[in-house]
């Protein structure tokens, strides 16, 4: 073969080789729009459609094909091939997150080809990928910066032409308007299946990865907010959808001190039900509604994070503002849409913090007629999840426990006591907070004992002002110090006298309505101590 011919080939070779790459590109592109439509990411669909030029009305995936098929096909040769499920997804690094390292790899990218390309042309993702290819194969990229590269590529081929044709490419083909419209209509919250994703339901790959794959999985993947009909109701569910903790808050049981009867309450009536249901029927059906009452700051809102926490439900974390200010009018609308989406994402939990500012006695002080229809709402919304078999779950708390109506109290069957800390929990939190910051010599025990009467919070304000005290005499000491100085600053541990102050500084809040919580006790609760 003569040297022109070879060269000819060889381009014939490359080129074929780009537009392959080109179609799996725009391939990829149609099957991510096929799987955001049929999972109901409407609003993801649309920007994606826009930025990348592409509609399921002129293009879609071939009736055989979808990502998932796709992913589990691929799992299966993985574990086929290597005798183990892939690892298809990793942790990242605050550093390294997408908008970084994007920038980064254009500007590393601008500058390199400014050297070999004649200014004002563009650069093309075919070319880039070459670029790339050639740079591996000669060991310049390491393997981060390769995989920077490619979300780079995988950025400028958002922007390729459609090439929209009648033919099937691999896994594509040209769609009837009919399939891309669909999938708004199947939106509705009761008829659209369950068939997203969750935390709690993905299975955890074995091998080594598996703890920072359980780790991956440990936010809750959310659906998208579902039709609610009208557009007044998608903005009331949109605010509940921002009240959704997404993250676990990563409170764990032992982070509660003392506490023991109502975390043992807890778990028996939400987190042990949720993960043997099938133990839990009949007679022993979950309980629908549990109340947390005590003085303030006794960690009930700590107990509702480390359920949060260890359920792996969809965690609605309503406080009486979320219901009450922003949609004075519409509470009961509002009211009705918590509940529905809690279906709709459900197992839930309905976290309804400072409950009795929403649901105090109905009809007490001139009471407005909104507050009394969505007292009404919340009343029915309960009555319906005891009827229903739905795994969702009310959890409420309040330091009034009196003051609340008694519809509600008896909606909410297992009322749990947080009363103040032992002296015992209150020596294993200030062991937490200052262990480490104070003089060997000091017993946090006998600090635990003298401080009778403080709640959890009292515990958490008094451990910061001991640890303020060596923090203000170094401050002090900086500002005298002569700027030339070379003597390093360092804090000083926290002495006896520092503990000592600080409890005399600190007073206890949570004493009041001693004798009212007992009555309540002795007539609703269960203590939980
Ligand atoms: N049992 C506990 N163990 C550890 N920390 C606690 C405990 N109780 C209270 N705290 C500390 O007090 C802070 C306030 O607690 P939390 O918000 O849970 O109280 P609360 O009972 O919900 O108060 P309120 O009724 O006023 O809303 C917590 O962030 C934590 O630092």
């Amino acid at each position: 073969m003569s040297v022109l011919q070879a060269i000819k080939s060889q381009n014939q070779a490359r080129e074929l080789e780009d537009r392959r790459l080109q179609l799996r590109r725009r391939n990829l592109l149609v099957l991510i729009l096929r799987h955001l439509c049929d999972q109901g990411y409407v609003q993801a669909l649309e920007k994606l459609c826009t930025e990348a030029n592409l509609s399921l009305a002129k293009v879609d995936a071939a009736d055989n094909i979808d990502l998932l098929t796709i992913m589990q096909e691929y799992e299966d040769f993985y574990e086929f091939k290597f005798g183990r499920r892939p690892k298809l997804v990793r942790s990242v690094g605050a550093e390294e997150v997408m908008a970084p390292s994007v920038k980064t790899v254009l500007g590393q990218r601008n500058a390199s080809e400014s050297s070999t390309r004649p200014p004002g042309k563009p650069v093309s993702g075919a070319m880039a990928a070459r670029e790339r290819r050639e740079k591996a194969a000669a060991g310049q990229l390491d393997r981060k910066s390769e995989a920077a590269a490619r979300r780079k590529a995988a950025m400028d081929s958002v922007k390729l032409p459609p090439e929209v044709g009648a033919q099937r490419v691999a896994g594509v083909t040209v769609s009837s308007e009919g399939r891309a419209a669909a999938c708004h209509d199947a939106m509705s919250v009761s008829g659209r299946p369950l068939s997203s994703t969750t935390a709690s339901t993905a299975g955890v790959p074995d091998g080594q990865d598996g703890a920072e794959q359980a780790g991956l999985l440990h936010g809750r993947l959310l659906k998208p907010l579902p039709d609610l009909g009208s557009s007044e109701l998608r903005e009331l569910g949109a605010a509940i959808m921002r009240d959704i903790i997404q993250q676990s808050p990563a409170v764990r049981w032992q982070d509660v001190a003392g506490l023991q009867e109502a975390k043992r309450l807890l778990q028996e009536a939400v987190v042990l039900p949720l993960k043997y249901p099938q133990l839990f029927t009949g007679i022993l059906a979950p309980w629908k509604g549990v109340l947390l009452y005590g003085p303030p700051g006794t960690g009930k809102t700590l107990l509702a994070r480390a359920v949060a926490s260890e359920c792996q439900t969809t965690f609605f974390n309503i406080s009486a503002s979320t219901i009450v200010s922003k949609y004075r009018g519409d509470s009961e609308k509002l009211v009705r849409v918590l509940f529905d989406l809690a279906r709709y994402h459900e197992p839930s939990t309905i976290f309804l913090d400072e409950c009795d500012a929403v649901m105090g006695a109905r009809g007490e002080g001139g009471e407005h007629e909104a507050s009394r229809r969505m007292k009404t709402e919340l009343l029915t919304q309960m009555d319906g999840l005891q009827q229903s078999g739905a795994r969702i779950f009310v959890l409420a708390a309040t330091n009034l426990p009196w003051q609340l109506d008694a519809a509600l109290l008896r909606r909410l069957e297992k009322r749990i006591f947080v009363p103040l800390p032992e002296c015992t929990a209150r020596q294993q939190m200030l062991e937490v907070l200052l262990g480490a910051r104070c003089q060997p010599a000091i017993s946090l025990a006998d600090l635990a004992e003298g401080t009778a009467g403080f709640s959890g919070c009292d515990v958490a304000c008094l451990a910061k002002e001991a640890a303020m005290r060596p923090l203000r005499r170094l401050m002090a000491q900086l500002e005298v110090v002569p700027p030339s100085s070379t003597a390093e600053p360092s804090v000083d541990q926290i002495s006896q006298t520092d503990l000592q102050a600080a409890l005399e500084a600190t007073k206890p809040t949570a004493h009041v309505h001693k004798s009212k919580y007992e009555q309540f006790t002795s007539q609703y609760g269960q203590p939980g101590a």
